[in-house]
């Protein structure tokens, strides 16, 4: 049997919409308290069904990731071992996302693989099953599995389904890279803002605790955030490198870009509280 290419699995974006260091855990990983929201701003995936378990991976990714630290076959690779599937899989991916920018990129490749090849092998795993795998691979996988903007505490892992608004976005990409691992080494991190209660953070102006010391280190973080700010309320979205500002309207992020010094990269794309990898799964 040769499946057909299924097509078109979309990998989206996250934006931290606020982001808060409770403290650090005795592993070293961090307690923290933040909202996820997904934007329309996707990498797609396409995926063919092979009946012997090898697993290859085409990609138009700009920097080499080895196959064995790719979250894709990774994420493939894990599921296999999980239920003793004997299948495989050819996959492509159609890489959109900045990487390394706080966006999510590669989380998002992961759990959008988990979801696709759990349904394209028909493994019938529950939503809650795939998260525990999903979060082998990385604290962020498990919002992108279950699809849902969220407020998300522990680690990054316990989610709650919420609701903000959906507003436009004008994403910034400055051109550094900022390693996730680094920052949470930094000794200069603050870790002890308190705990919230979700209502008192949804009504609170957002910040993210990274964010001055991101800046600090990575001048063209700090350009491109000073730039931003003349035209909206703007913010560092995860550990950075990407920084984003909210709009009402789509024209209005659209005018900020059309003045965006060719330097800097960007893009407009608009909150989304259900994932358009949900979108996706419901047409299989
Ligand atoms: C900061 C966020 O971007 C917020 O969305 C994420 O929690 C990071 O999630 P991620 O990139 O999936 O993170 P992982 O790949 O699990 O971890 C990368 C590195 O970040 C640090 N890390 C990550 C998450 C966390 N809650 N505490 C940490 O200290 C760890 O040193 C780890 O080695
Ligand atoms: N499929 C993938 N896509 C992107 N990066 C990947 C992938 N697989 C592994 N990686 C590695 O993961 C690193 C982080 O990538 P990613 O784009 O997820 O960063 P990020 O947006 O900063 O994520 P986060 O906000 O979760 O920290 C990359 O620099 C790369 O080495």
């Amino acid at each position: 049997m040769t499946a057909s290419r299924s097509s078109g699995w979309p990998a989206p974006a996250k934006l931290n919409l606020f982001l808060h260091i409770n403290g650090r855990r005795d592993d070293g990983y961090h307690e923290l308290q933040t909202l996820f929201q997904f934007v329309d701003h996707c990498d797609y995936l396409d995926f063919k069904v092979t009946n012997e378990p090898a697993l290859v991976l085409h990609s138009n990714m700009s920097e080499a990731v080895a196959d064995n630290d790719n979250l894709i076959l990774r994420a493939a690779k894990s599921l296999q071992k999980q239920t003793k599937c004997q299948l495989g899989a050819e996959i492509w991916l159609d890489k959109r996302l900045p990487m390394g920018g706080g966006l999510g990129g590669g989380s998002s490749d992961a759990a959008t693989t988990l979801v696709a090849l759990n349904a394209l092998w028909k493994l019938n795993l529950p939503t809650e099953r795939l998260a525990e795998i999903g979060l082998e691979l990385g604290a962020d996988v498990p919002v992108f599995i279950k699809g849902l903007s969220a407020f998300a505490e522990g680690v990054g892992e316990q989610l709650q389904a919420v609701t903000p608004a959906e507003y436009w976005y004008l994403v910034l990409v400055p051109d550094v890279h900022v390693s996730t691992a680094d920052i949470f080494q930094d000794p200069d991190l603050p870790r002890d803002t308190p705990k919230l209660t979700l209502d008192s953070l949804m009504s609170n102006p957002w910040s993210n605790d990274c964010q001055e010391l991101v800046v600090k280190r990575h001048p063209q973080v700090a350009k491109t955030l000073a730039w931003l700010l003349e035209y909206a309320p703007s913010r560092m979205t995860g550990t950075g490198a990407c920084v984003f500002g909210q709009f009402e309207q789509e024209q209005q992020a659209n005018d900020v870009l059309a003045k965006l010094p060719a330097s800097i990269k960007g893009f407009v794309a608009k909150g989304k509280n259900i994932s358009p990898l949900m979108l996706r799964l419901a047409q299989h």
